[in-house]
């Protein structure tokens, strides 16, 4: 995509084409000839190949030919859209004039530049989805940030005061452009653009010359700033009013329950990490709403659940009223089905995209605004009633499209057919005099059959010729001599006009144009009255989304058996009984799932949970973090009580089986992991850690998982579920007063192995590896040698593993391989172990050290 330096031989159109695309660098320049957008050179060359069109040339004859490719314009979206999803922008350029009028060469300009963070143009399958474009501004103290959605009119920004931070925010937004400033460092900008994000830069950071979208809130001038920079960008880029979108709102992060990317990715919430299915995650379980807009609102709450347990309280109660309240709920859903998407909408008036048929959605759409207030009226919280008082109906808007506009109106706005008769006297004008003239053409044909005696004589129109008199052969010996003027002959007829007949077509015609103009004229300005009310048909939609949201978690409540739980403050208690795991319960049935309790009160910290592989335990932990999400974001929660804490944030490192196989890379992502949690996590947060450790070898690895579970112990606090399979950790439980050992429940049959999914007290039968590898089929000479080999280890072993006797876990591991030994009493790798300071250790200092130490393991 390279700019081609301008040739001499260069025709004028080229030098035009050259000096736009000079201006658009690093876009594909969809240039505009006739019916066709063209792309020239570089442009043409990639773009042949990722949008499948024939490459040709211009001047192909000549030395130097220029590649050229083109997409014909009515189709122009979908090539668009290829090359916004592959990560380009594009520049749409367009004839400023009419060619036919044009003296010289046809002016051209950039109308649009649609980059992956502005295309508001939805695919199927995205209304559901917001398409969020965010700024970032370094500062001394951290990074101002703001998104928007130019679909929407959304606009947030906030300061952040870490990479950290930063990352999760990213992520959380799944963004696909990032507006920086040029000044912006190569460090910040290699952490960026991970993800395949384009950063795209904004030189001018000024206030935007469209009005301010600061609102008078916001007084800190780093949050000002990128809201500027970023509106700059959109104003730029977009060059057309963006009235719909609203000043921005000013949030924190913190002011909810926080998950770090991981945490999103672990928890399957919106995708999910294994099967990769859409249909496998908690939001589309739990998305029974029946609007675009309510979809999208479901989808932000549970990406942002609350802290203020009022406020969880207000979302509770209304669930709790729609769930009791059946036939009330059905009626609002059936009027949900009928409301379009209001805030895309809006969007689309503001651009200046709408049509005829947009706006009769609006009006159905607002149509259904007093029936659901009727269905607010009818509930019983008091919150329904006040926002019943609250919701303005828009109506005016919905009168103004009703008296306005067809009900079926054509998809053009311009060729006339999509205003009502009755709402403008002059355009009834027009078209009566179009209907009266017919009617007098249709009278004319009577009265000149009649005065020439020619039965078939008809008057016709054609482009060409306008209206005429068709006579047929047989009969032109009766045509008036002098009146009728003759026009054409055909094989079988002559076509004549007549003064008065070319009089009364000018009349007609110039109706017919004036009727279509000044129809598209009303078009407008009913579109300039609508987007008068942009801000409050957003207001409507907010509310209505809100609606939406609150049944679609009651009719799943009701539909799973979901529960009301009870939030407290003030104690980190967790009392879940019969918990399950909404997605993994989805997927096997309700029948098949075994429901298992959460119980942590203040003296206990931290399950330490054991067991086999595929028993339970992930999803056991997993389970409770979703149960806290579902809660918090104000939905009813699977199981049969609940009494829960508010936690603050949600800390996981559960790993994938293939991890294992990528080695020392994927340890050091675990390492990662669990060190955001160890520096972020307060006593309100929630830790997921499954197995802990396995990404290394074992000596190291049980080694950090115990003193990962000993610092989180002692100085953290943070409720914890670590799951494990260093079972000699399970002995922990006799120096740490606040951990307590949980295993995942299994019996023999016949023999063999039995999960019951079912979590028990205490820690789990050491044999279960030696059983799991009987299901496996490994051979019976060799389950026994272990068995043997198992007995000897449990003699030798004392009970306790920590802190003094961490040698002897060592030693224990060893005699898997050989056969028991005395233990070393002073390991030197265990004394540069345990001299090592975690807590004060980049992830790379904790990689020397490991490799330290297998270094000297290898040596022994
Ligand atoms: N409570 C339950 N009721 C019914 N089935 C369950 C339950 N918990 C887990 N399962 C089933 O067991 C499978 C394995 O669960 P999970 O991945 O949680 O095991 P795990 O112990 O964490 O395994 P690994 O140690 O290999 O990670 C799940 O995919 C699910 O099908």
């Amino acid at each position: 995509m390279n700019f081609v330096p301008q040739k001499t031989s260069d025709t004028p159109m080229m030098q035009q084409y050259n000096a736009i695309k000079a201006q658009y660098p690093d876009a594909f320049l969809f240039y505009r000839i006739g019916d066709f957008y063209e792309l020239f050179n570089d442009d043409a060359i990639k773009g042949a190949q990722l949008l499948e069109l024939t490459l040709t040339a211009r001047n192909k004859s000549a030395d130097d030919p220029i590649p050229m490719a083109g997409v014909p314009h009515h189709a122009v979206q979908s090539y668009v859209d290829i090359l916004i999803d592959h990560g380009y922008k594009v520049a749409i350029c367009e004839q400023m004039e009419d060619p036919k009028k044009a003296v010289g060469m046809v002016k051209r300009a950039v109308i649009q530049l649609i980059t992956p963070g502005t295309n508001i143009d939805i695919k199927a399958g995205a209304a559901k989805t917001n398409n969020y474009i965010t700024a970032v501004l370094p500062h001394a103290a951290g990074y101002a940030f703001a998104y928007g959605d130019v679909s929407t009119g959304e606009l947030k920004v906030t300061d952040l005061k870490s990479k950290f931070a930063l990352q999760n925010e990213l992520s959380a937004l799944a963004t696909k452009e990032i507006v920086v400033p040029e000044d912006l460092n190569d460090e910040d900008a290699a952490m960026l653009k991970k993800g395949e994000r384009l950063l795209s830069v904004q030189q001018d950071t000024k206030p935007t010359s469209e009005g301010s979208y600061v609102s008078q809130d916001l007084t800190d001038p780093a949050e000002a700033a990128v809201v500027q920079m970023l509106m700059a960008y959109l104003l730029n880029t977009q060059k057309r009013s963006l009235a719909h979108i609203q000043k921005a709102v000013a949030y924190q992060p913190s002011a909810y329950l926080e998950m770090d990317q991981d945490a999103r990715s672990n928890l399957d919430i919106l995708q999910n990490s294994r099967t990769g299915r859409k249909g496998d995650t908690l939001l589309s379980l739990l998305d029974a709403t029946k609007t675009a807009m309510g979809g999208r609102l479901l989808k932000q709450w549970l990406e942002r659940p609350l802290l203020d347990i009022d406020a969880i309280s207000v979302r509770q109660n209304q669930v709790q009223d729609l769930l009791e309240h059946f036939f009330e709920r059905s009626e609002l859903q059936e009027r949900l089905t009928k409301v379009y998407d209001l805030e895309r909408l809006a969007g689309r008036v503001a651009f200046g995209t709408v049509n005829g048929r947009d706006l009769i959605q609006l009006q159905t759409s607002l149509d259904q605004v007093p029936a659901i207030q009727d269905v607010l009226s009818k509930l019983d919280d008091g919150s329904f009633k006040e926002l019943r008082g609250k919701i303005d109906p828009v109506s005016d808007v919905a009168g103004l499209i009703r008296r306005s506009i067809e009900p079926e109106p054509p998809i053009s706005v311009t060729d006339g057919g999509l205003i009502l008769r009755g709402y403008n006297e002059k355009l009834d004008a027009y078209r009566d005099a179009m209907k009266n003239s017919k009617q007098w053409i249709a009278e004319l044909e009577a009265s000149e059959r009649k005065a020439t005696g020619i039965h078939n004589l008809r008057i016709r129109y054609n482009k060409v010729f306008g209206y005429f008199i068709e006579v047929t052969k047989s009969n032109l010996d009766k045509v008036p001599e002098g009146r009728y003027e003759r026009k054409q002959t055909l094989t079988n007829a002559e076509r004549f006009i007549t003064p008065e007949l070319k009089e009364k077509e000018t009349l007609i015609l110039e109706a017919q144009e004036s009727s279509t103009a000044l129809e598209y004229d009303l078009f407008q300005d009913i579109r300039e009255k609508v987007k008068a009310q942009i801000k409050r048909l957003q207001h409507l939609a907010a509310q209505i989304s809100a609606l939406d949201v609150l049944q679609s978690f009651a009719t799943v409540a009701e539909n799973n058996h979901y529960v009301r739980p009870t939030m407290h403050a003030g104690t980190h208690d967790i009392n879940v009984k019969g918990g399950r795991h909404p997605v993994v319960e989805h997927v096997l049935g309700q029948d098949s799932y075994i429901p298992n309790d959460v119980i942590m009160d203040r003296d206990t910290d931290m399950l330490l949970i054991t067991g086999p592989n595929m028993s339970g335990k992930s999803t056991y932990m997993r389970q409770l973090a979703l149960i806290v999400i579902m809660a918090q974001a104000g939905s009813f929660v699977p199981a049969d009580t609940a009494d829960l804490p508010i936690f603050d944030q949600i800390f996981t490192r559960i790993g994938a089986a293939d991890d294992l196989a990528n080695g020392e890379s994927t340890f050091m992502v675990e390492m990662l992991e669990a060190n955001a949690a160890l520096s972020h996590a307060t006593a309100s947060s929630l830790i997921l850690f499954d197995e802990i450790g396995r990404g290394t070898a074992t000596y190291d690895g049980m080694a950090l998982a115990q003193a990962i579970i000993e610092y989180l112990h002692d100085h953290v606090h943070a409720k914890t579920l670590f799951s494990t399979h260093y079972h000699e950790l399970t002995s922990l439980s006799d120096s740490l007063a606040k951990l307590k050992n949980v295993h995942v429940g299994a019996v023999e049959e016949h023999g063999n192995l039995v999960f019951l999914h079912k979590m028990m007290p205490g820690p789990a039968d050491k044999s279960y590896g030696i059983h799991v590898a009987k299901l496996a089929g490994l051979p019976a000479d060799l389950l026994s040698r272990a068995d043997t080999i198992l007995k000897q280890l449990e003699a030798a072993t004392p009970e306790k593993t920590v802190p003094a006797a961490t040698s002897q876990v060592e030693d224990q591991q060893l005699s898997l391989f050989e056969e028991p030994k005395p233990a070393p009493k002073n390991s030197p790798i265990l004394a540069k172990l345990a001299k090592f300071d975690l807590m004060d250790a980049t992830p790379m200092d904790a990689m020397n050290l490991i490799f330290d130490l297998q270094k000297h393991l290898k040596k022994k």
